[in-house]
């Protein structure tokens, strides 16, 4: 008797179309808005220099804007800005009450020191989610501007319906603005602030002997890998049924006919015979972070307007807010 083993493919995410999917909600609750009275919400990316890939992205940004009917600008600036040049941008955007969001494109040119810039973006327009502050209060599970990537592989994991509360996941790669903030999410309370998902995480990199990152990961119902290492998560480490999120993002050239394409770190074809679920490369994880940044910006617009609301009106909207919420917990 000849046994042959079916192999159950996994399902593949397909992030453009989720993300388009929360463009069209974000759209519909944007017109809402206006229609209410308000401004649309506003949107200025600062880009430095030509770099084409960042050209490439900040003109997404902008496309998806004018999508869900967000204002946007993009202000070019020269690869030669002192830092003290763009830190007076970036004061001028802070203090302009027209302006609700403020991105600057990383990376920034050598000589400019990243931190310090990311730092002096109001916290309240910082739809990056990058300054220490904001960074900070999402450590602590407090309400924040979340950073967009690690926003955009939450609400992956959301609308797939993958389970995470009490399951292993495992973060391959530590980087500040992605690695660590998406297993922030991931081990976070999902009672608290950041509605985050409860998980048991483990994070690798580059010291995690192999072996032991093959160890891990078996053991993981969810691995969000984000190192761009092409190829480095492959079918042997994967548990059967497990969600793969690949957040690496490296362009190969083909030396021989000279063509590029893009590759994540998961070795797809190999994974995808084993996992339950799977994102690929390209759209997977990219156009959310796109779209997390249309909601970021719609979010830090309505905090601004509140914000800007004489104190007797932020009390009627709070009692207002505060009505509904005994209204909804009865229905409970
Ligand atoms: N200020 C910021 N700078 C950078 C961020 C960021 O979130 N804020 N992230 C990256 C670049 N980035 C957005 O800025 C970004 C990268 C990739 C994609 C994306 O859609 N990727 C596509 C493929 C795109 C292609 O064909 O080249 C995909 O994965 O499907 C969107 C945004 C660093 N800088
Ligand atoms: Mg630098």
């Amino acid at each position: 008797m000849i046994i042959t083993k079916r192999i159950q493919m996994a399902k593949i995410i397909d992030g453009t179309q989720i993300a388009n999917d929360i463009r069209n909600e974000l759209k519909v609750k944007i017109d809402k808005w206006i229609q209410e009275g308000h401004r649309p919400p506003q949107l200025t990316a600062v880009l430095i220099g030509s770099d084409p890939a960042s050209c490439t992205y900040v003109k997404n940004k902008m496309k998806a804007a004018v999508e869900v009917g967000i204002n946007s600008i993009t202000k070019n600036l020269s690869p030669d800005i002192t830092e003290e040049e763009l830190l007076q941008v970036i004061d001028d955007l802070n203090n302009d009450d027209s302006v609700d969001g403020i991105l600057v494109q990383l990376p920034v040119p050598g000589h400019i020191n990243e931190r310090r810039i990311c730092n002096s973006v109001s916290c309240d327009k910082d739809v990056d989610g990058f300054n220490e502050k904001n960074v900070g209060r999402l450590c602590l599970d407090m309400n924040t501007l979340v950073p967009c990537t690690p926003l955009g592989v939450q609400e992956l994991i959301r609308r797939v319906g993958v389970d995470t509360f009490g399951k292993n996941a495992v973060v391959v790669g530590r980087s500040k603005n992605v690695g660590m903030p998406i297993a922030m999410l991931l081990h976070a309370d999902g009672r608290n602030d950041t509605c985050a998902m409860d998980a048991t995480v483990t994070i690798c990199h580059r010291f995690t002997p192999p072996e032991e990152l093959k160890r891990y990961c078996k053991l993981a119902d969810i691995i969000v890998t984000a190192t761009g290492v092409p190829g480095l998560i492959k079918a042997d480490m994967i548990k059967p049924g497990a969600c793969v999120i690949d957040v690496g993002l490296t362009r190969i050239v083909n030396e021989a006919t000279g063509k590029a394409k893009l590759v994540g770190d998961v070795d797809f074809e190999g994974v995808r015979q084993v996992a339950g679920h799977i994102t690929p490369v390209p759209g997977g994880v990219g156009p959310m972070t796109v779209t997390m940044l249309m909601k970021n910006t719609f979010i830090a617009s309505k905090n601004l307007a509140k914000k800007s609301l004489p104190k007797n009106e932020v009390e009627k909207v709070r009692q207002g807010t505060e009505q509904g919420n005994q209204n909804k917990n009865k229905k409970n």
